[in-house]
Protein backbone atom coordinates (compact mmCIF):
# COMPACT_ATOMS: atom_id res chain seq x y z
CA UNK A 1 0.00 0.00 0.00
CA UNK A 2 1.02 3.47 -0.36
CA UNK A 3 1.80 6.06 2.25
CA UNK A 4 -1.44 7.52 0.63
CA UNK A 5 -3.28 4.86 1.12
CA UNK A 6 -2.82 4.27 4.70
CA UNK A 7 -4.96 5.51 7.17
CA UNK A 8 -3.42 7.88 9.92
CA UNK A 9 -5.96 6.22 12.42
CA UNK A 10 -3.85 5.84 15.95
CA UNK A 11 -2.69 2.28 16.32
CA UNK A 12 -4.81 0.21 18.78
CA UNK A 13 -4.48 -3.19 20.90
CA UNK A 14 -0.29 -2.53 21.19
CA UNK A 15 0.86 -2.31 17.29
CA UNK A 16 1.81 -4.76 15.22
CA UNK A 17 3.75 -6.03 18.27
CA UNK A 18 0.25 -5.96 20.54
CA UNK A 19 -1.47 -7.66 17.73
CA UNK A 20 1.42 -10.66 16.81
CA UNK A 21 1.17 -11.33 20.48
CA UNK A 22 -2.91 -11.87 20.48
CA UNK A 23 -2.66 -13.78 17.46
CA UNK A 24 -1.19 -16.42 19.45
CA UNK A 25 -2.50 -16.18 22.86
CA UNK A 26 -5.50 -16.06 22.10
CA UNK A 27 -5.95 -19.41 20.21
CA UNK A 28 -3.57 -21.14 23.00
CA UNK A 29 -5.79 -19.31 26.45
CA UNK A 30 -8.62 -21.04 24.22
CA UNK A 31 -7.15 -24.50 24.50
CA UNK A 32 -5.97 -23.95 27.38
CA UNK A 33 -9.07 -23.33 28.76
CA UNK A 34 -10.85 -26.78 26.99
CA UNK A 35 -7.76 -29.17 28.73
CA UNK A 36 -8.53 -27.12 32.13
CA UNK A 37 -11.88 -27.80 32.16
CA UNK A 38 -11.44 -31.51 31.81
CA UNK A 39 -8.80 -31.95 33.88
CA UNK A 40 -8.48 -32.89 37.51
CA UNK A 41 -7.65 -30.00 39.04
CA UNK A 42 -9.56 -27.47 36.52
CA UNK A 43 -6.92 -24.97 37.44
CA UNK A 44 -6.86 -21.59 35.36
CA UNK A 45 -3.78 -20.51 36.06
CA UNK A 46 -0.49 -22.79 35.70
CA UNK A 47 0.46 -24.77 32.93
CA UNK A 48 -2.57 -27.90 31.70
CA UNK A 49 -2.55 -31.33 32.70
CA UNK A 50 -1.16 -32.31 29.26
CA UNK A 51 -0.72 -31.26 25.83
CA UNK A 52 -2.68 -32.87 23.17
CA UNK A 53 -0.97 -34.53 20.32
CA UNK A 54 -1.98 -33.93 16.61
CA UNK A 55 -4.10 -36.94 16.62
CA UNK A 56 -6.14 -35.95 19.13
CA UNK A 57 -7.18 -32.04 17.85
CA UNK A 58 -6.87 -32.98 14.04
CA UNK A 59 -10.24 -35.28 12.50
CA UNK A 60 -11.43 -34.54 8.89
CA UNK A 61 -14.52 -35.83 10.17
CA UNK A 62 -15.07 -32.86 12.71
CA UNK A 63 -13.86 -30.64 9.95
CA UNK A 64 -16.62 -31.94 7.64
CA UNK A 65 -19.31 -31.94 10.38
CA UNK A 66 -17.98 -27.73 11.05
CA UNK A 67 -18.79 -27.30 7.47
CA UNK A 68 -21.68 -28.94 7.67
CA UNK A 69 -23.22 -26.42 10.49
CA UNK A 70 -21.76 -23.22 8.59
CA UNK A 71 -23.95 -24.76 5.50
CA UNK A 72 -26.53 -24.78 8.24
CA UNK A 73 -26.05 -21.42 9.19
CA UNK A 74 -25.62 -20.32 5.92
CA UNK A 75 -28.92 -21.82 4.21
CA UNK A 76 -31.00 -20.17 7.40
CA UNK A 77 -29.18 -16.90 6.79
CA UNK A 78 -30.51 -16.99 3.23
CA UNK A 79 -33.98 -17.38 3.78
CA UNK A 80 -36.67 -14.97 3.37
CA UNK A 81 -36.67 -12.41 6.17
CA UNK A 82 -39.31 -10.79 8.42
CA UNK A 83 -37.53 -7.63 7.67
CA UNK A 84 -34.55 -6.25 6.39
CA UNK A 85 -32.31 -3.27 7.91
CA UNK A 86 -30.41 -0.92 6.71
CA UNK A 87 -27.40 0.05 8.34
CA UNK A 88 -25.60 3.51 8.71
CA UNK A 89 -24.69 5.70 6.29
CA UNK A 90 -21.12 4.81 5.50
CA UNK A 91 -18.52 7.41 3.79
CA UNK A 92 -20.03 7.00 0.32
CA UNK A 93 -23.09 8.25 1.58
CA UNK A 94 -24.91 4.58 0.67
CA UNK A 95 -26.54 1.95 3.29
CA UNK A 96 -25.99 -1.47 3.41
CA UNK A 97 -29.14 -3.50 3.47
CA UNK A 98 -28.94 -6.77 6.25
CA UNK A 99 -31.70 -9.83 7.08
CA UNK A 100 -33.27 -10.00 10.10
CA UNK A 101 -33.59 -13.17 10.68
CA UNK A 102 -31.51 -14.35 13.55
CA UNK A 103 -34.20 -15.32 15.96
CA UNK A 104 -35.99 -17.63 12.94
CA UNK A 105 -32.53 -18.93 12.58
CA UNK A 106 -32.34 -19.92 16.50
CA UNK A 107 -35.59 -21.83 16.52
CA UNK A 108 -35.22 -23.43 13.10
CA UNK A 109 -31.92 -24.54 14.69
CA UNK A 110 -33.55 -25.85 17.80
CA UNK A 111 -36.01 -27.49 15.54
CA UNK A 112 -33.53 -29.34 13.74
CA UNK A 113 -31.52 -29.96 16.61
CA UNK A 114 -34.72 -31.68 18.24
CA UNK A 115 -35.91 -33.80 15.19
CA UNK A 116 -32.08 -34.66 14.88
CA UNK A 117 -31.63 -36.17 18.52
CA UNK A 118 -35.51 -37.68 18.50
CA UNK A 119 -34.04 -39.59 15.40
CA UNK A 120 -30.73 -40.85 17.17
CA UNK A 121 -28.76 -38.01 16.45
CA UNK A 122 -25.80 -38.43 19.55
CA UNK A 123 -25.57 -35.20 20.55
CA UNK A 124 -23.99 -36.22 23.88
CA UNK A 125 -20.71 -37.22 22.01
CA UNK A 126 -20.09 -33.37 20.99
CA UNK A 127 -18.59 -32.31 24.39
CA UNK A 128 -15.73 -35.46 23.79
CA UNK A 129 -15.07 -33.51 20.24
CA UNK A 130 -14.77 -30.10 21.31
CA UNK A 131 -10.75 -29.94 21.22
CA UNK A 132 -10.73 -31.07 17.22
CA UNK A 133 -13.53 -29.25 17.19
CA UNK A 134 -12.02 -26.15 18.12
CA UNK A 135 -9.01 -26.67 16.30
CA UNK A 136 -10.27 -27.30 13.15
CA UNK A 137 -12.44 -24.20 13.83
CA UNK A 138 -9.14 -21.81 14.33
CA UNK A 139 -7.68 -23.52 11.15
CA UNK A 140 -11.05 -22.33 9.74
CA UNK A 141 -11.00 -18.69 11.20
CA UNK A 142 -7.19 -18.63 10.28
CA UNK A 143 -7.53 -19.42 6.45
CA UNK A 144 -10.74 -17.49 6.45
CA UNK A 145 -9.30 -14.38 7.37
CA UNK A 146 -6.05 -14.62 5.03
CA UNK A 147 -9.42 -15.00 2.46
CA UNK A 148 -10.53 -11.61 3.63
CA UNK A 149 -7.42 -9.81 3.54
CA UNK A 150 -6.55 -10.84 0.21
CA UNK A 151 -10.02 -9.83 -0.87
CA UNK A 152 -9.54 -6.67 0.79
CA UNK A 153 -6.24 -5.69 -1.05
CA UNK A 154 -8.39 -5.73 -4.19
CA UNK A 155 -11.25 -3.11 -2.34
CA UNK A 156 -11.31 0.31 -2.77
CA UNK A 157 -10.22 3.05 -0.46
CA UNK A 158 -13.85 3.73 0.17
CA UNK A 159 -14.61 0.26 1.39
CA UNK A 160 -11.81 0.03 3.85
CA UNK A 161 -11.82 0.58 7.88
CA UNK A 162 -10.74 3.33 9.94
CA UNK A 163 -8.62 1.31 11.56
CA UNK A 164 -7.36 -1.51 10.40
CA UNK A 165 -5.54 -0.45 6.90
CA UNK A 166 -2.29 0.92 8.56
CA UNK A 167 -0.09 -0.43 6.01
CA UNK A 168 1.59 -3.45 8.59
CA UNK A 169 0.12 -6.84 7.27
CA UNK A 170 0.01 -8.55 10.36
CA UNK A 171 -1.40 -5.63 11.71
CA UNK A 172 -4.54 -5.09 8.78
CA UNK A 173 -4.70 -9.25 9.21
CA UNK A 174 -5.66 -8.46 12.96
CA UNK A 175 -8.09 -5.75 12.64
CA UNK A 176 -9.24 -6.30 9.43
CA UNK A 177 -8.76 -4.16 6.56
CA UNK A 178 -12.40 -4.11 4.81
CA UNK A 179 -14.96 -2.88 6.69
CA UNK A 180 -18.08 -4.70 5.18
CA UNK A 181 -16.68 -7.78 3.06
CA UNK A 182 -19.70 -9.25 1.35
CA UNK A 183 -20.03 -11.52 -1.50
CA UNK A 184 -23.13 -10.52 -3.60
CA UNK A 185 -25.46 -9.46 -0.78
CA UNK A 186 -24.29 -11.77 2.08
CA UNK A 187 -22.41 -10.18 4.63
CA UNK A 188 -19.55 -11.83 6.11
CA UNK A 189 -18.82 -10.08 9.40
CA UNK A 190 -23.29 -9.46 10.33
CA UNK A 191 -23.75 -13.09 9.62
CA UNK A 192 -20.83 -14.17 11.54
CA UNK A 193 -20.96 -11.87 14.54
CA UNK A 194 -24.43 -13.32 15.25
CA UNK A 195 -25.22 -16.73 13.84
CA UNK A 196 -22.85 -19.72 13.57
CA UNK A 197 -20.34 -18.86 16.86
CA UNK A 198 -23.46 -17.95 19.23
CA UNK A 199 -25.84 -20.13 18.00
CA UNK A 200 -23.14 -22.91 18.12
CA UNK A 201 -22.60 -21.89 21.74
CA UNK A 202 -26.16 -22.53 22.97
CA UNK A 203 -25.44 -26.16 21.20
CA UNK A 204 -22.49 -26.90 22.90
CA UNK A 205 -24.27 -26.05 26.04
CA UNK A 206 -27.36 -28.30 25.37
CA UNK A 207 -24.88 -30.72 24.40
CA UNK A 208 -22.72 -30.96 27.74
CA UNK A 209 -26.56 -30.89 29.64
CA UNK A 210 -27.19 -34.25 27.75
CA UNK A 211 -23.90 -35.60 28.24
CA UNK A 212 -24.70 -34.89 31.93
CA UNK A 213 -27.80 -36.64 31.95
CA UNK A 214 -26.43 -39.57 30.23
CA UNK A 215 -23.82 -39.89 32.82
CA UNK A 216 -25.26 -39.01 35.96
CA UNK A 217 -29.27 -40.10 35.45
CA UNK A 218 -30.52 -36.22 34.97
CA UNK A 219 -28.91 -32.93 34.50
CA UNK A 220 -27.61 -30.85 37.83
CA UNK A 221 -29.62 -27.78 38.50
CA UNK A 222 -26.00 -25.76 38.02
CA UNK A 223 -26.26 -27.09 34.41
CA UNK A 224 -29.33 -25.98 33.89
CA UNK A 225 -29.21 -22.88 34.98
CA UNK A 226 -26.37 -22.60 33.18
CA UNK A 227 -27.60 -23.60 30.08
CA UNK A 228 -31.24 -21.61 30.69
CA UNK A 229 -29.24 -18.26 31.63
CA UNK A 230 -26.99 -18.47 28.64
CA UNK A 231 -30.20 -19.32 25.71
CA UNK A 232 -31.48 -16.08 27.63
CA UNK A 233 -28.54 -14.66 26.51
CA UNK A 234 -28.25 -15.16 23.02
CA UNK A 235 -32.18 -15.56 22.38
CA UNK A 236 -32.07 -11.92 23.41
CA UNK A 237 -29.11 -10.89 20.70
CA UNK A 238 -31.07 -12.56 18.23
CA UNK A 239 -34.37 -11.05 19.24
CA UNK A 240 -32.58 -7.23 19.02
CA UNK A 241 -30.57 -8.45 16.28
CA UNK A 242 -31.36 -4.85 14.58
CA UNK A 243 -29.06 -2.95 17.02
CA UNK A 244 -25.99 -4.85 16.59
CA UNK A 245 -25.96 -2.95 13.44
CA UNK A 246 -25.00 0.55 15.35
CA UNK A 247 -22.15 -1.78 17.62
CA UNK A 248 -18.72 -0.56 17.26
CA UNK A 249 -17.69 -4.13 15.33
CA UNK A 250 -20.56 -3.46 12.34
CA UNK A 251 -19.51 0.47 12.00
CA UNK A 252 -15.93 1.50 13.02
CA UNK A 253 -14.44 -2.07 13.13
CA UNK A 254 -12.47 -4.39 10.07
CA UNK A 255 -13.42 -8.12 9.63
CA UNK A 256 -9.69 -9.53 10.38
CA UNK A 257 -8.51 -12.57 12.41
CA UNK A 258 -9.77 -10.61 15.90
CA UNK A 259 -13.61 -11.03 14.77
CA UNK A 260 -13.78 -14.02 12.77
CA UNK A 261 -11.63 -15.98 15.43
CA UNK A 262 -13.71 -14.32 17.97
CA UNK A 263 -16.95 -15.04 16.42
CA UNK A 264 -16.48 -18.55 15.27
CA UNK A 265 -13.99 -20.18 17.66
CA UNK A 266 -13.65 -17.81 21.24
CA UNK A 267 -17.25 -17.83 21.48
CA UNK A 268 -18.70 -21.16 21.24
CA UNK A 269 -15.84 -22.55 23.08
CA UNK A 270 -14.50 -20.37 25.54
CA UNK A 271 -18.13 -18.98 26.24
CA UNK A 272 -19.52 -22.57 26.87
CA UNK A 273 -16.27 -22.77 29.57
CA UNK A 274 -18.89 -22.87 32.76
CA UNK A 275 -21.35 -25.76 30.87
CA UNK A 276 -17.83 -27.76 30.14
CA UNK A 277 -16.45 -27.36 34.10
CA UNK A 278 -20.00 -28.44 35.29
CA UNK A 279 -19.64 -31.44 33.48
CA UNK A 280 -16.28 -32.55 34.86
CA UNK A 281 -16.97 -31.25 37.97
CA UNK A 282 -20.26 -31.71 39.33
CA UNK A 283 -21.28 -28.78 41.80
CA UNK A 284 -24.22 -29.32 44.56
CA UNK A 285 -26.62 -26.51 44.57
CA UNK A 286 -29.43 -25.64 46.84
CA UNK A 287 -32.41 -24.50 46.34
CA UNK A 288 -32.36 -20.93 48.13
CA UNK A 289 -29.03 -20.59 46.75
CA UNK A 290 -30.20 -20.84 43.15
CA UNK A 291 -32.81 -18.31 43.91
CA UNK A 292 -30.54 -16.17 44.78
CA UNK A 293 -28.66 -16.48 41.74
CA UNK A 294 -31.69 -16.21 39.51
CA UNK A 295 -32.41 -13.01 41.24
CA UNK A 296 -28.72 -11.69 40.89
CA UNK A 297 -29.40 -12.96 37.22
CA UNK A 298 -32.64 -11.13 36.85
CA UNK A 299 -31.20 -7.84 38.19
CA UNK A 300 -28.57 -7.78 35.39
CA UNK A 301 -30.73 -8.92 32.61
CA UNK A 302 -32.87 -6.06 33.99
CA UNK A 303 -30.22 -3.34 33.83
CA UNK A 304 -28.87 -4.88 30.31
CA UNK A 305 -32.43 -4.36 28.26
CA UNK A 306 -33.47 -1.39 29.78
CA UNK A 307 -30.33 0.31 28.91
CA UNK A 308 -30.34 -1.23 25.64
CA UNK A 309 -34.05 -0.89 24.60
CA UNK A 310 -33.97 2.77 26.10
CA UNK A 311 -30.89 3.90 23.60
CA UNK A 312 -32.11 2.01 20.90
CA UNK A 313 -35.60 3.37 21.26
CA UNK A 314 -34.21 6.93 21.39
CA UNK A 315 -31.90 6.85 18.77
CA UNK A 316 -34.97 5.55 16.48
CA UNK A 317 -37.30 8.23 18.03
CA UNK A 318 -36.42 10.52 20.13
CA UNK A 319 -40.52 11.38 20.73
CA UNK A 320 -41.57 7.93 21.44
CA UNK A 321 -43.32 8.49 24.84
CA UNK A 322 -41.13 6.01 26.47
CA UNK A 323 -38.12 8.22 25.74
CA UNK A 324 -39.69 11.66 25.57
CA UNK A 325 -38.92 12.95 28.82
CA UNK A 326 -35.68 12.47 29.39
CA UNK A 327 -33.25 14.76 29.26
CA UNK A 328 -30.84 15.32 26.59
CA UNK A 329 -27.35 17.15 25.62
CA UNK A 330 -27.71 18.30 21.70
CA UNK A 331 -24.85 17.76 19.78
CA UNK A 332 -22.57 19.53 16.66
CA UNK A 333 -24.31 16.44 14.80
CA UNK A 334 -27.72 17.10 15.16
CA UNK A 335 -28.13 13.79 17.50
CA UNK A 336 -28.44 13.99 21.03
CA UNK A 337 -27.24 12.15 24.04
CA UNK A 338 -29.57 11.01 27.07
CA UNK A 339 -28.01 12.51 30.24
CA UNK A 340 -31.00 10.76 32.08
CA UNK A 341 -32.41 7.60 32.65
CA UNK A 342 -30.41 4.66 32.12
CA UNK A 343 -27.47 7.02 30.32
CA UNK A 344 -27.65 9.27 33.22
CA UNK A 345 -26.18 6.69 36.14
CA UNK A 346 -23.20 5.80 34.04
CA UNK A 347 -22.26 5.61 30.77
CA UNK A 348 -22.14 2.81 30.08
CA UNK A 349 -25.35 0.66 31.78
CA UNK A 350 -25.35 -1.91 29.17
CA UNK A 351 -21.94 -3.03 30.21
CA UNK A 352 -22.95 -3.19 33.72
CA UNK A 353 -25.92 -5.36 33.30
CA UNK A 354 -23.97 -7.28 30.92
CA UNK A 355 -21.18 -8.24 34.05
CA UNK A 356 -23.55 -8.86 36.28
CA UNK A 357 -25.31 -11.77 34.35
CA UNK A 358 -21.77 -12.88 33.81
CA UNK A 359 -21.53 -13.32 37.27
CA UNK A 360 -24.79 -14.87 37.44
CA UNK A 361 -23.73 -17.46 35.23
CA UNK A 362 -20.46 -18.62 37.24
CA UNK A 363 -21.95 -18.60 40.90
CA UNK A 364 -23.60 -21.86 39.89
CA UNK A 365 -20.30 -23.33 39.65
CA UNK A 366 -19.50 -22.49 43.29
CA UNK A 367 -16.26 -20.54 44.45
CA UNK A 368 -13.91 -24.04 44.84
CA UNK A 369 -12.53 -22.94 41.45
CA UNK A 370 -11.43 -19.82 39.71
CA UNK A 371 -11.42 -21.23 36.11
CA UNK A 372 -15.27 -20.69 35.76
CA UNK A 373 -14.99 -17.05 37.00
CA UNK A 374 -12.42 -16.51 33.59
CA UNK A 375 -15.66 -15.34 31.37
CA UNK A 376 -15.73 -12.64 34.08
CA UNK A 377 -12.20 -11.60 34.48
CA UNK A 378 -12.50 -11.82 30.69
CA UNK A 379 -15.58 -9.67 30.07
CA UNK A 380 -14.61 -7.34 32.40
CA UNK A 381 -11.22 -6.56 30.75
CA UNK A 382 -12.57 -6.57 27.72
CA UNK A 383 -15.46 -3.95 28.05
CA UNK A 384 -12.84 -1.77 30.20
CA UNK A 385 -11.05 -1.53 27.26
CA UNK A 386 -13.96 -1.27 24.65
CA UNK A 387 -15.28 1.58 26.96
CA UNK A 388 -11.84 3.41 26.70
CA UNK A 389 -12.58 2.75 22.75
CA UNK A 390 -15.68 3.99 22.56
CA UNK A 391 -14.99 7.08 24.61
CA UNK A 392 -12.45 8.32 22.14
CA UNK A 393 -14.94 7.60 19.34
CA UNK A 394 -17.57 9.50 21.07
CA UNK A 395 -15.10 12.30 21.68
CA UNK A 396 -14.25 12.64 17.64
CA UNK A 397 -17.87 12.37 17.21
CA UNK A 398 -19.13 15.09 19.77
CA UNK A 399 -16.51 17.18 20.94
CA UNK A 400 -17.76 19.44 23.56
CA UNK A 401 -20.91 17.63 24.06
CA UNK A 402 -19.26 14.38 24.98
CA UNK A 403 -17.48 16.61 27.67
CA UNK A 404 -20.31 17.91 28.60
CA UNK A 405 -21.67 14.09 29.15
CA UNK A 406 -18.88 13.42 30.87
CA UNK A 407 -19.05 16.17 33.19
CA UNK A 408 -22.79 15.20 34.09
CA UNK A 409 -22.12 11.64 34.37
CA UNK A 410 -19.07 11.02 35.71
CA UNK A 411 -19.41 7.29 36.27
CA UNK A 412 -18.24 4.73 33.24
CA UNK A 413 -19.62 1.56 34.26
CA UNK A 414 -19.98 1.57 38.06
CA UNK A 415 -21.32 4.35 39.98
CA UNK A 416 -18.79 5.51 42.38
CA UNK A 417 -16.48 3.46 41.56
CA UNK A 418 -15.52 3.23 38.12
N1 LIG B 1 -20.81 -10.79 25.50
C1 LIG B 1 -19.88 -10.17 24.80
O1 LIG B 1 -18.83 -10.72 24.49
C2 LIG B 1 -20.08 -8.75 24.42
C3 LIG B 1 -21.26 -8.09 24.71
N2 LIG B 1 -21.41 -6.78 24.37
C4 LIG B 1 -22.71 -6.14 24.67
O2 LIG B 1 -23.23 -5.66 23.44
C5 LIG B 1 -24.00 -4.47 23.66
C6 LIG B 1 -23.55 -3.37 22.69
O3 LIG B 1 -22.31 -2.86 23.13
P1 LIG B 1 -21.39 -1.79 22.37
O4 LIG B 1 -21.60 -1.89 20.92
O5 LIG B 1 -20.02 -1.93 22.91
O6 LIG B 1 -21.83 -0.37 22.85
P2 LIG B 1 -23.13 0.42 23.20
O7 LIG B 1 -24.38 -0.27 22.85
O8 LIG B 1 -22.98 0.85 24.61
O9 LIG B 1 -23.03 1.66 22.23
C7 LIG B 1 -22.16 2.75 22.41
C8 LIG B 1 -22.71 3.87 21.56
O10 LIG B 1 -23.93 4.34 22.14
C9 LIG B 1 -24.11 5.73 21.83
N3 LIG B 1 -24.22 6.43 23.12
C10 LIG B 1 -23.32 6.47 24.12
N4 LIG B 1 -23.77 7.21 25.14
C11 LIG B 1 -24.99 7.66 24.77
C12 LIG B 1 -25.95 8.49 25.41
N5 LIG B 1 -25.76 9.00 26.61
N6 LIG B 1 -27.08 8.76 24.74
C13 LIG B 1 -27.31 8.24 23.50
N7 LIG B 1 -26.43 7.45 22.85
C14 LIG B 1 -25.27 7.16 23.49
C15 LIG B 1 -22.89 6.14 21.05
O11 LIG B 1 -23.13 5.93 19.67
P3 LIG B 1 -24.07 6.91 18.77
O12 LIG B 1 -24.16 8.22 19.46
O13 LIG B 1 -23.38 6.94 17.45
O14 LIG B 1 -25.41 6.23 18.70
C16 LIG B 1 -21.84 5.10 21.46
O15 LIG B 1 -20.85 4.95 20.49
C17 LIG B 1 -23.80 -4.09 25.12
O16 LIG B 1 -24.92 -4.46 25.86
C18 LIG B 1 -22.60 -4.91 25.56
O17 LIG B 1 -22.68 -5.20 26.94
C19 LIG B 1 -20.43 -6.09 23.75
C20 LIG B 1 -19.24 -6.69 23.47
C21 LIG B 1 -18.97 -8.07 23.77
C1 LIG C 1 -11.25 -12.42 21.78
C2 LIG C 1 -11.03 -11.11 21.17
C3 LIG C 1 -10.05 -10.29 21.93
C4 LIG C 1 -12.23 -10.30 21.01
C5 LIG C 1 -13.36 -11.02 20.37
C6 LIG C 1 -14.55 -10.23 20.60
C7 LIG C 1 -15.84 -10.90 20.18
C8 LIG C 1 -15.94 -12.26 20.82
C9 LIG C 1 -16.96 -9.99 20.64
C10 LIG C 1 -16.85 -8.60 20.01
C11 LIG C 1 -18.21 -8.04 20.12
C12 LIG C 1 -19.09 -9.04 20.34
C13 LIG C 1 -20.48 -8.90 20.57
C14 LIG C 1 -21.23 -9.98 20.98
C15 LIG C 1 -20.59 -11.33 21.15
C16 LIG C 1 -19.08 -11.27 21.32
C17 LIG C 1 -18.42 -10.39 20.31
C18 LIG C 1 -18.54 -10.99 18.93
C19 LIG C 1 -22.73 -9.90 21.16
C20 LIG C 1 -23.36 -10.47 19.91
C21 LIG C 1 -23.18 -10.69 22.40
C22 LIG C 1 -24.67 -10.54 22.66
C23 LIG C 1 -25.03 -9.07 22.85
O1 LIG C 1 -26.41 -8.93 23.06
C24 LIG C 1 -24.64 -8.29 21.61
C25 LIG C 1 -23.13 -8.43 21.42
C26 LIG C 1 -22.59 -7.53 20.33
C27 LIG C 1 -21.08 -7.53 20.40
Amino acid sequence: MTPREASQAPLEFGGPLGVTAMLLLLPATMFHLLLAARSGPARLLGPPAYLPGLEELWSPRVLLLLFIWLGLQVALYLLPARKVAEGLELKDKSRLRYPINGFQALVLTAVLVGLGVSAGLPLGALPGMLLPMAFATTLTSFIFSLLLYAKALAAPVSALAPGGNSGNHIYDFFLGRELNPRLGSFDFKYFCELRPGLIGWVIINLALLMQEAELRGSPSLAMCLVNGFQLLYVGDALWYEESVLTTMDIIHDGFGFMLAFGDLAWVPFTYSLQAQFLLYHPQPLGLPMALLICFIKAIGYYIFRGANSQKNTFRKNPSDPSVAGLETIPTATGRQLLVSGWWGMVRHPNYLGDLIMALAWSLPCGISHLLPYFYLLYFTALLVHREARDEQQCLRKYGRAWQEYCKRVPYRILPYVY
